[in-house]
């Protein structure tokens, strides 16, 4: 009895003793951040002094901060939780330089929402907009100074709409996102007591979760809304409705997660891309989207893409378009490895300068870190 009290007292004063200790740490860390903080501040000034209208955002170097970090890193903590704690102090010191402003397909709770906050940290002005189009027309109109849109689900492939609107569209892609999707079936407290008739989600959850709906819910009526934000504000309302949602959707309506993880795959990633309007200097490790448009002749896939194969360059991504200009007409995006000013992506691309191929650079940008 006595001796284990007396383990108690010393684990109390250890406790007390490490606690102090933590005390100690953060005292150091406060100082340290501020430090940092304070030589963002003086690279802004800086930056101001070579051009008045310069960007501070620079997503190349954040990248190299962040790798930088990860290769240092000697644990406990992993090193995309590493990453992720400097990502949030590059957030608060760029926000110190120039807040920055960032649209995407709203309202609160979009998984779009989520991806811009694991890209941009905490300290980010994030403007939801109604539509993916709305994204592009608020960076090209200088609305907001970046956007985030969702081009491809491991799952359910291509987000067309977004691929169309490059084609358009004057932006620059300058960063990209995988963001790990985990599908809720979401509701009401106590939804589950009443027969649920109706289950609203946006077309790409509904999609994701098809093989599930058709088990759980195969007589209830599945309605495709705007996004899944607006789908859990509609079951919000419906006694006898649920939605289809992330978890992060939540911390906006009075709902609880019904059921977790109804996604058909376990893993079901979205990649998004950032879109701005400055090209991105070279990180290290990039990637560059192409938008060829290509005559409808034989052999003239190939021609477009026999010199990128001639210079080592990696395909990662080859997607094609109806041109929308006339009948059998594609354009191809092709996302390939490498930066635009790299010297074999570069060879590659002087290659198609007064060729038959017409091939445009949508933007290079530091492949996802974490
Ligand atoms: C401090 C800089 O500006 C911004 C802030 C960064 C940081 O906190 O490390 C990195 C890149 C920029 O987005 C810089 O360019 O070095």
């Amino acid at each position: 009895m006595n001796e284990s009290k007396d383990l108690d007292q010393q684990n109390a004063l250890s406790l007390d003793a490490l606690r102090k200790r933590i005390n100690a740490v953060d005292s150091e860390l406060l100082s340290l951040i501020s430090e940092r903080a304070q030589l963002a501040q003086r690279v802004a000034e800086a930056k101001l002094a070579e051009d008045p209208d310069t960007v501070f955002y620079r997503p190349e170097r954040e990248a190299q901060v962040m790798r930088r970090i990860m290769a240092l890193n000697e644990g406990p903590l992993s090193d995309e939780e590493m990453a992720r704690l400097f990502r949030e102090i590059m957030s608060s010191c760029l926000a110190l330089e120039q807040p920055i402003s960032v649209a995407y397909l709203g309202p609160n709770g979009t998984y779009s929402q989520q991806a811009t906050l694991k890209h941009f940290g905490g300290a980010v002005e994030g403007v939801p907009v109604a539509t993916i189009p709305d994204v592009f027309r608020q960076v090209e109109a200088g609305q907001v100074a970046y956007g985030v849109v969702p081009v491809e689900n491991s799952t359910e492939g291509a987000i067309n709409q977004t691929f169309d609107m490059f084609v358009s569209s004057n932006v620059r892609v300058c960063g990209e996102i995988f963001l790990p999707i985990h599908n809720n079936l979401i509701g009401r407290r106590g939804a589950l007591d009443e027969p649920i008739e109706r289950i609203y989600s946006h077309s790409q959850p509904l999609a994701q979760c098809r093989g599930w709906l058709a088990v759980h819910y195969p007589q209830a009526e599945l309605i495709a809304v705007s996004s899944n934000a607006e789908a859990v504000r509609l079951a919000e309302q419906d006694k006898n409705g649920a939605a289809i949602a992330g978890s992060h959707a939540t911390h906006y309506f009075d709902v609880d997660i019904l059921v977790r993880n109804i996604e058909d795959l376990a893993s079901n990633v979205t990649h998004f891309l950032v879109i701005g309007r400055e090209p991105v200097g070279p990180s290290g490790d990039d990637r560059t989207l192409l938008l060829a448009s290509v005559h409808n002749q034989p052999g003239a896939l190939e021609r477009l893409l026999e010199p990128l194969s001639r210079h080592g360059i990696d395909i990662t991504h080859l997607e094609s378009r109806p041109s929308r200009v006339q009948p059998w007409h594609y354009v191809f995006f092709v996302e390939v490895k490498g930066h635009c000013e790299d010297g074999p992506l570069a060879q590659a691309l002087e290659e198609y300068e007064g060729s038959m191929i017409d091939v445009r650079v949508l933007g290079s940008w530091p492949a996802a870190v974490i």
